[in-house]
């Protein structure tokens, strides 16, 4: 039996994956797993029982991804779930800030007892008048799961798209229409772009990333969007760069005290990823990489472990071993099965970056002695018994 905790609400249609083997619980201790959104994991004491967190949803800023990998608790994350649920609402970002929408339905529901109020409409209107994103030019930063998908559509909608991603996975590149630019420099998205986007991971080397020299790059009267992160951008050098009428409007999914209410600002609550679909996609994504892994060892979308996948233990039994990506690992470990007279039936071992994962069948079942000197091994931080 395996217990997991949700620490936010995680849609049913997943949660509904876990069979009868799995128990959900209201508190962290003696569970096997941890499903999470948003919530900050950064001061939370983990019990040894957590072997696995899954993020239902991309951005895993909120955990502490490198201890967890110290420790040997695999994070996973929902690569592209909640993607088009972002894109439509950066699409709607986009109108919102070309034309004043909001403006223009507050100034009806303001004006909404006025007897004459159509022939008042009629000649107010031209206060909230503004301009077409057709034929405008739009740079993103990051082509990603969401970059791409805003790009393919901003494209369809007559956009002139000019994209930027040093890092760009061959599937994402794969996916993107012939009709994207591909642009090598952040500062010709700076200089030609009407609309920026950023769709990049929060992490040290973008934090701050649009602060006051990029902003001084941009074109006068440039959108900026950002459905990414706020600490992407340096807000107060933003707000110096609104008020001054460089920027024209930020659209942000952040609300913070900086900019909310504030004018020339557009915040919405972290609503890129609230749909039904993209909540329902993330939480079956998630609950099928959790199952996947307590009972099978096999490891697809992890952020801090490589991926990894034996299929179902057809052999006696399996043995899953969180390491450090150090040499002499595999020597040990078959060293210390060979002298328990333990046959190999299959193994695989992969490494990322810092840290590796070895999964090995066999003919017969570890002592516990063995298991034991498994963990003692400098460099391993966990040793499971899956089967
Ligand atoms: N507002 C929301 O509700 C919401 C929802 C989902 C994701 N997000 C945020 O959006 C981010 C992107 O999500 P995604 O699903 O597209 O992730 P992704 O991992 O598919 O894409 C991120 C892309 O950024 C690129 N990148 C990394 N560093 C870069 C840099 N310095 N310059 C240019 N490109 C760089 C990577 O190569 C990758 O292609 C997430 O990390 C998360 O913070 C927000
Ligand atoms: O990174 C993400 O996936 C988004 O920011 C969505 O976050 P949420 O699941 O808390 O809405």
């Amino acid at each position: 039996m395996f217990q997991y905790h949700c620490l936010n609400p995680i849609a049913e249609k997943g949660l509904g994956l876990f069979n009868e083997e799995y128990k959900k619980s209201e508190d962290l201790q003696e569970c096997d797993a941890v499903l999470v959104r948003s919530a900050k994991m950064h001061d939370m004491e983990l019990p040894e029982s957590v072997k696995v967190i899954a993020r239902a949803g991309a951005g895993v800023n909120n955990i502490p991804v490198k201890d967890c990998a110290e420790k040997g608790v695999v994070v996973f994350n929902t690569p592209g779930a909640n993607a088009n649920g972002v894109k439509e609402l950066v699409l709607a970002g986009m109108l919102l800030a070309s034309r004043d929408i909001v403006g223009g339905i507050e100034w009806v529901a303001k004006e909404k007892d006025q007897e004459d109020i159509d022939k008042l409409a009629e000649k107010q209107k031209k206060q909230f008048a503004g301009c077409e994103i057709m034929g405008k030019k739009l740079g993103i930063i990051g082509l990603g799961a969401i970059g791409a998908m805003v790009a393919n559509a901003a494209s369809a909608l007559g956009m002139e798209v000019y994209g930027y991603d040093p890092y760009i996975s061959i599937d994402a590149a794969w996916n993107l229409s012939r009709t994207i630019k591909h642009i090598k420099s952040l500062d010709e998205i700076y200089s030609q772009c009407d609309y920026i986007t950023i769709h990049v991971p929060l992490l040290d080397s973008t934090k701050e990333m649009i602060n006051k020299e990029a902003l001084d790059k941009m074109k006068d009267g440039v959108v900026l969007l950002n459905f990414a992160r706020d600490l992407l951008v340096d807000e107060d050098a933003l707000i110096e760069a609104l008020d001054s009428g460089k920027v024209k409007k930020y659209v942000t999914d952040f609300a913070n005290h900086t900019v909310a209410g504030h004018k020339g600002i557009l915040v919405t609550p972290h609503l890129g990823a609230s749909t039904e679909e993209s909540e329902e996609n993330c939480a079956v994504m998630a609950v099928k990489e959790v199952r996947d892994f307590l009972e099978n060892g096999n490891i697809k979308n992890s952020v801090n472990f490589p991926n990894c996948d034996m299929g179902t233990c057809v052999a006696v039994g399996r043995i899953a071993i969180c390491h450090k990506n150090i040499p002499n690992m595999i020597s040990q470990f078959t060293k210390i099965l060979g002298a328990e007279g333990l046959n190999i039936a299959d193994m695989t071992n992969k490494s990322k970056g810092e840290y590796a994962y070895t999964l090995i069948d066999l003919e017969s079942t570890a002592s516990k002695e063995a298991l034991d000197e498994l963990k003692a091994i400098e460099g391993v931080s966990r040793v499971r018994v899956v089967k």
